[in-house]
């Protein structure tokens, strides 16, 4: 199966095509989506910071308005990357992540780390670049752990105080310079719960652009030690059986595809797909 949006570094100096639009409020959306046509959205009362072509989208060139700030545009409203990940069609969630994760590093990246001068964007690559310092720097993404911890039919499921009332998920947290993945996970179980465990097992990976990560997912079985939560970081953890879990994380993410798996094979039952 070809894939619908494919990513690409576009010629902004081409007509045509669509666009998003996204500023600090979110994207621009109508009752068609958050896709419109790209000239007629160019022609609306719009502050564009920098004008990035991102991809193709059913073939057609997709384009990013990077906007300083929101303005009222009539029949349509701000959203938020998430809402569009829970409510949305998968595509074009995945088309706004993109969006959202270039928008950010290129907004970020207009000077240079080592001089300070302006940096211009590099036709043809996604870098931004200083002559000067002869200096690329590239969109940036951040390696995270993401692991269910697991003993027989229960799994380790936490609370962070940032989490929707009531919703448990598995571990998670940041590479460090330094680290295998395998250190990460095991320094972050650790950190966050006191837990030790063995026979990592790589599960699969997701993209999760909020607003930069690479989210490594694994299956982790325990191998000692008492529950001692996190202060600050972890409000609660449990262990819970396979057969009574409590509200889980949202469909799309890793988070719930690592304990939909474990659930399904101690069940018996088939295995779920993670989404792309
Ligand atoms: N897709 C999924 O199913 C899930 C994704 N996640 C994501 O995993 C990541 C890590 O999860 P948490 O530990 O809960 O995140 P967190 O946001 O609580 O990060 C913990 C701490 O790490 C530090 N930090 C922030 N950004 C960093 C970076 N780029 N590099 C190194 N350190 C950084 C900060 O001190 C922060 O307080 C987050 O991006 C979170 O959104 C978390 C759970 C589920
Ligand atoms: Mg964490
Ligand atoms: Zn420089």
């Amino acid at each position: 199966m070809t894939s619908r949006w494919t990513t690409a570094v576009l010629d902004t100096d081409q007509p045509g095509g669509w666009a998003v639009a996204r500023s600090p409020e979110g994207f621009l959306f109508d009752d068609n989506g958050a896709l419109f046509p790209r000239e007629w959205l160019k022609r609306q009362d719009l502050s564009i910071l920098a004008e990035h072509g991102i991809g193709h989208l059913d073939g057609e060139p997709v384009y990013l308005l990077e906007l300083r700030s929101h303005s009222d545009v009539p029949g349509c409203n701000w959203k938020g990357l998430r809402a569009f990940m829970l409510e949305g069609d998968h595509t074009v969630y995945k088309v706004l992540g993109y969006a959202a994760q270039i928008g950010t590093w290129a907004r970020e990246h207009r000077f240079c780390g080592n001089c300070g001068q302006a940096m211009i964007q590099v036709p043809r690559e996604r870098a931004m670049y200083c002559e000067p310092c002869d200096l690329r720097s590239y969109p940036r993404i951040s390696p995270s752990m993401i692991v269910l911890v697991t003993r027989g039919d229960e799994v380790l499921l936490a609370r962070s105080p940032r989490f929707v009332t009531g919703v448990y998920s598995t571990l998670a947290g940041f590479a460090e310079p330094g680290e295998s993945a395998e250190d990460c996970l095991i320094r972050e179980v650790r950190e966050e719960v006191q837990i030790e465990v063995k026979n990592i097992q790589y599960m699969g990976s997701q993209c999760w652009p909020f607003p930069h990560s690479m989210m490594l997912g694994f299956h982790a079985e325990y191998a000692g030690g008492e529950i001692v939560c996190q202060e600050d970081e972890i409000e609660d953890a449990q262990w819970f059986n396979v057969h009574e879990l409590p509200p889980l994380p949202a469909s799309r993410s890793i988070a719930r595809y690592l304990i939909d798996v474990y659930v399904a094979r101690r069940l018996g039952h088939a295995e779920p797909v993670l989404p792309g």
